[in-house]
């Protein structure tokens, strides 16, 4: 596959590594001052984008009005997820999202619907999620901890929306799922949801080693979506239903 890689930071390199080895061609490295321009003029698979929250939509549009499919994992652009769903739709194009593209995560996530779903009737104990990443990142919380909070408001029957601390966990109301975000040095992605009550506490964590199950994530999102049109997500990469 001929892969153009939208953003050339920790992401696009870790890309380029997997992909090269799966035996795909990089045909395009496309970093803050390049021109996305070039990729009209040459064949082009699928781009992978991960850049930043706030370069992210234009990049996506970009690409679904050239008609090239796109597997984005830059974070923190979810509020404009209508109008890029609205342009797939209108250009037949195709796009897959993932706030977390490795396969761990992707599990977790499934474990932590479960956990949500068993534990709403629960009410002694409290939940909160905990995200640590590297000093770099840009957005708090992570989209993969949004993700988490999502599914565990979507199973709760008192909680409503969440709330975020930075570096110490907020104060929060009834209605409310505290997240707290730490920074600290080369941490490549570190999510622990627990369930505290007075007498026991149950938690499950996901710790990335590295960016490489991001990154394999991402080459195999690329390979399932070459020749499809639509919106995707992880879970159909990986053929998980929702019950
Ligand atoms: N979904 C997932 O599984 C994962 C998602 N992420 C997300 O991916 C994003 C990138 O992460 P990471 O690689 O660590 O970040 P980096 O800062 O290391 O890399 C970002 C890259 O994007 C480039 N860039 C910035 N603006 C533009 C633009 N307008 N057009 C093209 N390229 C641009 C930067 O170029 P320059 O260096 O010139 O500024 C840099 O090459 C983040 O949003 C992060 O949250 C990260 C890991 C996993
Ligand atoms: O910025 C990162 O590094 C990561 N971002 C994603 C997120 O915001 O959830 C995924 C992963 O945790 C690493």
């Amino acid at each position: 596959m001929k892969i153009a890689l939208i953003g050339y930071g920790k992401m696009g390199k870790a890309i380029e590594e997997i992909a090269v080895q799966r035996g795909h061609e990089i045909v395009a490295k496309i970093d803050a001052t390049g021109s996305l321009e070039s990729l009209a003029d040459q064949q082009v698979d699928v781009a992978i984008e991960f850049t930043r929250p706030d370069a992210a939509v234009q990049n996506i549009l970009f690409c679904i009005e050239k008609g090239i499919p796109v597997v984005v994992g830059t974070t923190a652009w979810n509020h404009e997820f209508p109008r890029v769903k609205a342009a797939v739709e209108t250009k037949n194009g195709a796009m897959l999202y993932a706030s977390n593209f490795s396969v761990g995560v992707n599990i977790f996530f499934e474990i932590n619907r479960r956990l949500a779903q068993l534990m709403n009737p629960h009410t002694e104990y409290t939940v909160n999620i905990e995200e640590i990443h590297h000093l770099q990142k840009l957005d708090a919380p992570s989209g993969t901890a949004v993700s988490i909070a999502n599914d565990i408001l979507g199973n709760s029957s008192s909680l409503k929306q969440w709330k975020l601390g930075e570096e110490s966990a907020p104060e929060v109301q009834s209605d409310e799922l505290a997240i707290t975000s730490f920074r600290q040095p080369d941490v490549p992605g570190t999510h622990v949801v627990s369930y505290r009550s007075e007498v026991d506490t149950i938690e499950i964590r996901h710790e990335a080693h590295s960016r490489k199950g991001f990154a394999l994530g991402a080459v195999i999102a690329a390979e399932f979506l070459n020749g499809k049109k639509g919106i995707f997500t992880m879970s159909d990469v990986l053929k998980i239903t929702h019950k």
